[in-house]
């Protein structure tokens, strides 16, 4: 039952490949009763390793239609349970007694609830689920919090919660304030020493937009301008910054935010510098990712040479370089715009690396360059998922994205540097390694998530490798 319903599932990693095994790891019972919840860790085996999933299982005698789309079974006294089964994240009344354990700091079974030390947490709201696009469930909570469910589980403190603690502590206003969290006890999961984290409470920051929707809004607007008769024309930076909407102010604010956010970094973390011979191990690791997509995805093919030549750059550079912890997964999806200026979310790295690698010190230009991606994606995104383009113009709004991006590129670096952090005109090859090496990485993750999307990181890795 379990084994039919979580391929189909947004945040299920493993789409790629079949499940030789499913198993229940835990079953914890949260609320007894007629709905009943149950929170489940899921040990999944595809390709001879096990990975671990976290749901909550709502159950009910009789299921509403509003939650029929959320239903994955008839339990007939499984596990000594009988009714439908289904994803209880989409209950809000199966969502309630997750805030009043975290105010109460409860221990059930394997699970603890936390609150954060010097905070109080409402216990009076349900939560919905957020429609955003995202490896995760997140729950929000009326106006107050969002509860972000981790929903493939790594071993240990999860970097989310490790890093927004730290920030948060440090007094950094660049992330949302931590109000509590959830965790699997250390052996739980099978595991020895390390307790896991299964959720995380934060301030909700309801008037916040994001700065995928925000770049977007403006490309929008770049491309709204009318396309002059004839073959495509040349266009600017400038003139992209002339039509309504620029998005140039912000986003060199965002870059000024993104510095201060790595200098907290590195205060609450520690720098270390490593020796030049730490590229070529790098460079080298690049390259590994770069055959195992190439293999997988021909379409990378004729640009492997191109991005080969980029990692042998790194390789080469041949001085030692600070590194810190990271973002490591930083994108315009990833920074919310409030009132107050930008908010970086999600420290947790990118999804399919191990968590050790996630965690471990980077070069701050990493960050910088998975938000240049960024840029390139957002000028890019209206192209790809437009079928109604009339013939001609995907060419000559493609000069259009190239502007955009360039402009938004350059505003950001601007600021990033003027904040502090290292410039990125001056560590060119890096910036490019970094860009690139997100470029295969972004492949690899379309064509296994988002096959529609794969064009995206194509056309602009296309554009790039030149
Ligand atoms: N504290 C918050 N307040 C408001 N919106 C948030 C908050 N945290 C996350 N979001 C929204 O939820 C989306 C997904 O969050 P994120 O942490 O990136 O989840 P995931 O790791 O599952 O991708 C973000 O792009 C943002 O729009
Ligand atoms: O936000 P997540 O931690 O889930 O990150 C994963 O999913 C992202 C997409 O949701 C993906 O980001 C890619 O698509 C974005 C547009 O949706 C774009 O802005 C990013 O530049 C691009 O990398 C991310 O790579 C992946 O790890």
């Amino acid at each position: 039952m379990l084994a039919g319903w979580l391929p189909r599932q947004r945040w299920f990693g493993g789409k790629d490949s079949p499940i030789d095994d499913l198993a229940i790891g835990t079953a914890t019972e949260l609320r007894t009763g007629d709905p009943g919840l149950h929170h489940l860790v899921l040990d999944v085996r595809q390709n001879g390793a096990t990975e671990h999933y976290q749901v909550l299982l709502g159950v009910r005698r009789d299921l509403p239609e509003r939650l029929r789309p959320h239903e994955i079974g008839l339990l007939a006294g499984a596990a000594g349970i009988t009714g439908h089964a289904y994803d209880a994240a989409h209950d809000p009344e199966l969502t309630r007694p997750l805030l009043a354990h975290m105010a109460g700091e409860s221990v059930i079974g394997p699970l603890r609830f936390h609150r954060a030390p010097g905070t109080g947490i409402r216990t009076d709201l349900d939560g919905t689920p957020s429609t955003a696009e995202q490896s995760n469930t997140s729950l929000i909570f009326g106006d107050a919090y969002m509860c972000k469910l981790f929903r493939k589980l790594a071993p240990g403190v999860n970097p989310d919660l490790e890093v927004n603690l730290a920030l948060t502590r440090a007094g950094c206003e660049h992330v949302p304030a931590v109000h509590g969290w959830i965790e699997l006890a250390p052996g739980g999961d099978g595991a020895d020493g390390e307790p896991v984290t299964l959720a995380l409470l934060s301030e909700y920051l309801r008037t916040a937009t994001d700065g995928w929707q925000l770049a977007l809004t403006s490309v929008r607007d770049w491309f709204a301008q009318p396309l002059p008769p004839g073959p495509p024309a040349a266009v600017t930076p400038d003139d992209a910054g002339a039509a309504g909407g620029d998005f140039a102010a912000e986003a060199e604010r965002l870059g000024a935010a993104t510095a201060q956010v790595h200098r907290d970094l590195a205060r609450a973390f520690g720098v270390t510098t490593v020796p030049a011979e730490r590229l070529r191990a790098l460079a080298d690791g690049m390259n590994e990712q770069l055959d195992a997509v190439a293999a997988a995805v021909p379409q990378l093919r004729p640009h492997a040479a191109a991005v080969r030549a980029a990692f042998g750059e790194l390789a080469a550079v041949g001085a030692e370089l600070p590194f810190q912890r990271v973002h490591g997964d930083y994108h315009l999806g990833q920074v919310l715009r409030t009132d107050h200026g930008w908010v970086l979310l999600d420290f947790e790295g990118e999804p399919a690396r191990a968590p050790a690698e996630r965690r471990a010190p980077a070069h701050p230009l990493r960050d910088v360059a998975g938000m240049l991606r960024s840029f390139e994606y957002a000028a890019r995104f209206l192209i790809a998922s437009d079928g109604g383009l009339a013939p001609g113009a995907a060419d000559a709004l493609e000069l259009r994205a190239q502007a955009w991006a360039e402009r938004n590129r350059a505003a950001f670096c601007a600021g990033y540097a003027a904040a502090g952090g290292p410039d990125p005109a001056a560590h060119a090859a890096l910036v490019r390694a970094f860009e690139f090496d997100k470029a295969v990485y972004e492949i690899r993750y379309e064509a296994r998530n988002r096959p529609s999307w794969l064009p995206v990181p194509l056309r602009s890795l296309e554009h790039l490798a030149g």
